[in-house]
């Protein structure tokens, strides 16, 4: 489309792209309406992030990811760093294929020249003259800013970034098992099994809830944008869309009745300033406040409003996810859009929870739950269509009518709640999602530890101390790919 021949990306329509509105635009595409980029004033553009982080123009000097200390790829960029007094620049690498494109620019697979380690990244290449004429410069900027931020195993490790000529060059982990929109297609009947599905999406809740205590919406969670490591673990790729706001932790009362249900009612904000991330936003906390009964509310029309109890103990919980930011910019991807994005009444993080059932639908069951035969009939209906889920399988189908189905749905019909106020993760956060029965068994603090579904084939060809694998990469280039041939011409910077 417009977007897509502007940037001049590739033909396949899985890329994503962003435009001014349109309802031509294919569902499965992002985008943002260049009309609506406003927020309230409680969403501030680099809330977390120090002077030192956002930096100038010159050449970022990412802080030490915990996480990826002792990973080779890391620590040869390291050394690189030392040697050359600090300066990563574009003729330290050797580009050997492109991965994809979208509508900021390019990504392509590049190793390290020799002698340094064969370590593979991928390296996100963004022209800025283009951008800015295109007034998309911002999403550029923000993108970087939230990569430099992100410490966490399911998010793109930034290992530098560095300005060539007129281009923004970003490198990051490579990842060479696809996204999960193709390894859905390569699944019996184009779904994955249960516990695949549960996996994914599990992996991807951490990563979103990381995300939203980093004051992160993501905005733009979709099955292209999951990315599969060389472990087969996830990374959620592509921040272009998402929206950076102010954290300011909740206590959120948890009221236990006498039955033990745990419904929600009541938030009180606390006195505290904008955090820093934290570890976790659950607050195992066993104070017990009594407190009076709510008071009963003629207008509710949720029965559990009118509940009454003489007696209610109140746990507290910490919700230090930004549950009260608010955007009105029309963002996102037909298909994932939430109902609130679409009726611009403004957004916030509950928009990342509609997704995740959007997605975990798509996953079981192989397509989305509104779509409609053009974007516009998509759009009505998600804001106007009930929920419905395929009629239940036979018995020779993976997904068969189990517990396990059975949870999947009530989780997603708990997802895809039109009113976001009533959605589950609203209020309370991941921590609730995670609280649900689908979930149940999902050890949350060891899961990178599980074997994954689907681990790559080419797990041996992404990185080690011998240079051999990275050409083993090379050679499998398909004939469009070879006839690029990035690889042969690694100095040309007209080559982007
Ligand atoms: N770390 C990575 N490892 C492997 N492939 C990657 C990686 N990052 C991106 N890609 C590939 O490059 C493509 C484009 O990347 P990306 O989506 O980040 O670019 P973009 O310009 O932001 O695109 P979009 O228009 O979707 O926002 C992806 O669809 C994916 O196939």
């Amino acid at each position: 489309m417009e977007a897509a021949a502007l940037a001049g990306r590739d033909d396949s329509d899985r890329d994503s792209v962003r435009s001014s509105f349109s309802t031509a635009i294919d569902s499965r595409r992002s985008w943002i309406s260049d009309i609506s980029f406003g927020s309230s004033s409680s969403v501030s553009l680099r809330s977390h992030f120090t002077a030192s982080d956002t930096g100038g123009a010159g050449p970022h000097q990412p802080k030490m990811k915990p996480h990826k200390a002792n990973q080779a790829e890391w620590e040869a960029i390291r050394r690189l760093r030392v040697a050359s007094s600090g300066q990563i620049r574009l003729d330290h690498f050797r580009l050997l294929r492109r991965l994809g494109s979208g509508d900021l620019g390019n990504v392509y697979l590049c190793e390290l020249r020799a002698p340094a380690p064969a370590c593979l990244y991928a390296m996100k290449v963004v022209d800025r003259e283009a951008l800015a004429f295109r007034k998309k410069l911002h999403r550029a900027e923000i993108e970087k800013d939230i990569l430099r931020t992100l410490d966490h195993p399911f998010l793109p490790t930034l290992y530098a970034d560095f300005e060539a000529a007129h281009y923004s060059c970003l490198l990051m982990e490579f990842c060479p098992g696809g996204d999960l929109h193709v390894l859905r297609q390569r699944q019996a009947g184009r779904r994955f099994p249960i516990s695949s599905a549960r996996f994914y999406a599990a992996e991807t809740l951490l990563a979103l809830e990381y995300l939203h205590m980093m004051g992160v919406v993501y905005r733009d969670l979709k099955p292209e944008n999951i990315l599969v490591r060389d472990d087969g673990h996830i990374m959620l790729s592509d921040f272009d869309l998402s929206l950076k706001c102010d954290v300011v932790p909740k206590l959120h009362m948890m009221q236990r009745l006498g039955s033990g249900k745990l419904p929600a009612k009541s938030t009180a904000a606390s006195c505290v300033p904008p955090m820093q991330p934290v570890l976790s936003c659950f607050y195992g906390g066993d104070k017990k406040a009594k407190r009076p009964p709510p008071k009963k509310n003629p207008c509710a029309d949720d029965p559990e409003e009118t509940e009454q109890e003489n007696q209610i103990e109140v746990d507290p919980e910490l919700v230090a996810e930004p549950i009260a930011a608010r955007s009105k910019s029309f963002v996102g991807t037909h298909e994932y859009l939430a109902p609130e994005v679409i009726s611009g009444g403004g957004h916030g993080s509950a928009v990342d929870w509609w997704a995740l059932g959007v997605f975990l639908y798509e996953m079981i069951h192989g397509r989305t739950p509104f779509k409609g035969e053009d974007n516009e009939k998509t759009l009505v209906n998600i804001l106007k269509q009930p929920l419905e889920f395929p009629p239940t399988p036979s018995p020779t189908d993976p997904n068969k009518n189990t517990d396990d189905a059975a949870n999947a749905r009530d989780l997603i019909a708990k997802l895809l709640v039109k009113n976001p106020k009533k959605r589950i993760g609203s209020t309370k956060g991941a921590a609730e999602i995670k609280r649900h029965e689908f979930f149940k068994g999902v050890n949350w603090a060891l899961i990178r530890s599980v074997s994954p579904p689907d681990v790559p084939r080419n797990r041996a060809t992404r990185s080690s101390s011998s240079r051999a694998p990275a050409v083993t990469v090379a050679q499998k280039l398909n004939k469009k790919q070879k006839d690029h041939e990035p690889y042969k011409i690694p100095h040309h910077i007209d080559y982007f």
